[in-house]
């Protein structure tokens, strides 16, 4: 019996596999490269500042710039009225969260629909600067667990507790990240599905496994062998980003294909891809805080006696290699006549090269 009998996916593969007879699914991505050689979807791109090896990623899909603008003035008017400082909206419109989801999200034009993106992004990466990462911006790693305990309440409704809601109300109204992180899964909430929602939501709990565990490395000392590094970045990486593919595209994939073990895999293999192009372009300023932040290259110099260069060389090759392992698994998916799976894929590939993009170009990364 299939292990995926009964479910959607299931229905799927039977089509597909009469479809596809031999060569369909069940076969070795390296048996289904392409017909034709090289796949125009990839691109090798030089980064930084053209010393490293070049990163092999998705093309970018669309660079719309007054659409990216748009979807920034309204997200520094909604992190206004969330209770940011007037100081914090300018380098907030500098990070370009909204310019983020007009690279990333390129399967609509509708910028409310790109704010369900930008919004629960900047919300996380405040979270990320405010409370995990940036010591000079208050991030304290033994104050961590609590204010994530509370953000999982902000995210999360708390029932009804009688004398003890009033407290925890006031707690949520009082931070504007707590009151940030509501009002974007708020916004998902009015236009996706309960179900779009809490797969959000809990991607976002079990990234803060990982921050705990950062903060635990940083507290002590201890810092992570770079497997171990990995390992943790695995549920801590843009696969948490792209848990909004569809319902910011305006669609939905059901739960039992978006969860089936293949999608899966090919969605954590994006997210870490992406992630890894985020330590590439983020090791000086994570290695210039007074409590260094963990990053891929760091923990690969520390627990190698690597350089610097040879620990960004194997980080590229880390990241290209996970972005080859998804293209040769989306590839063995494309036969597969579920639109909403085909969309979702495509859309996280276009995350890739979108993230690419936005890391490449944006000021919080230039050293
Ligand atoms: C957008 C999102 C899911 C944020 C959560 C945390 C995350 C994966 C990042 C912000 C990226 O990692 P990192 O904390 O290293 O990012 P910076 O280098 O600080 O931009």
């Amino acid at each position: 019996m299939s292990e995926h009998e009964g479910t959607p996916f299931d229905s799927a593969v039977a089509v597909a596999t009469a479809l596809a007879g031999p060569s369909g699914l069940g076969t070795s991505a390296a048996h289904v490269a392409p017909l034709f050689g090289h796949d125009p979807a990839y691109v090798e791109r030089p980064w930084g500042d053209g010393e490293a090896p070049p990163l092999y990623v998705p093309v970018v899909e669309r660079i719309n710039e007054p659409l990216g603008e748009e979807v920034d003035d309204r997200l520094v008017r909604w992190a206004s009225e969330c209770g940011f400082a007037d100081d914090d909206l300018e380098p907030l419109r500098k990070a370009g969260f909204g310019r983020l989801a007009m690279l990333a999200h390129t399967d609509t034009d509708d910028p409310e629909r790109l704010l369900i993106a930008a919004r629960l992004n900047a919300a996380w990466w405040a979270a990320d600067d405010l409370y995990a990462d940036d010591s000079g911006m208050g991030a304290v790693p033994v104050e961590l667990p609590p204010r994530l305990a509370l953000v999982m309440a902000a995210m999360d409704p708390v029932a009804p507790a009688g004398e003890f809601s009033a407290e925890l109300d006031e707690a949520l109204r009082g931070d504007p990240v707590l009151v940030a992180l509501k009002s974007a899964v708020d916004h998902l909430a009015r236009q996706g599905t309960p179900a779009q929602v809490q797969r959000a939501c809990y991607a976002t709990f079990a990234m803060f496994v990982s921050w705990n565990a950062y903060a635990a490395w940083r507290h002590t000392g201890k810092y992570p062998p770079a497997w171990e590094y990995l390992a943790a970045r695995q549920h801590d990486s843009f696969y948490t980003s792209m848990t909004v593919v569809d319902a910011v595209g305006g669609y939905e994939l059901p739960a039992n294909l978006y969860y089936d073990p293949r999608v899966r895999r090919l969605l954590m293999q994006a997210g870490t891809a992406s992630v890894m192009v985020n330590d590439l372009h983020s090791v000086a300023k994570d290695a210039a805080d007074e409590t260094p932040v963990c990053n891929m290259v760091l923990q690969i110099m520390a627990d190698r006696g690597s350089s610097v260069e040879e620990a960004t060389e194997i980080t590229v090759d880390l990241h290209n290699n996970l972005v080859r392992d998804f293209e040769a698994g989306h590839r063995e998916l494309q036969a597969l006549p579920s639109p909403e799976l085909q969309r979702f894929l495509r859309g996280a590939r276009a995350w890739m090269g979108g993230g690419f993009e936005w890391h490449a170009t944006n000021p919080r990364y230039q050293t």
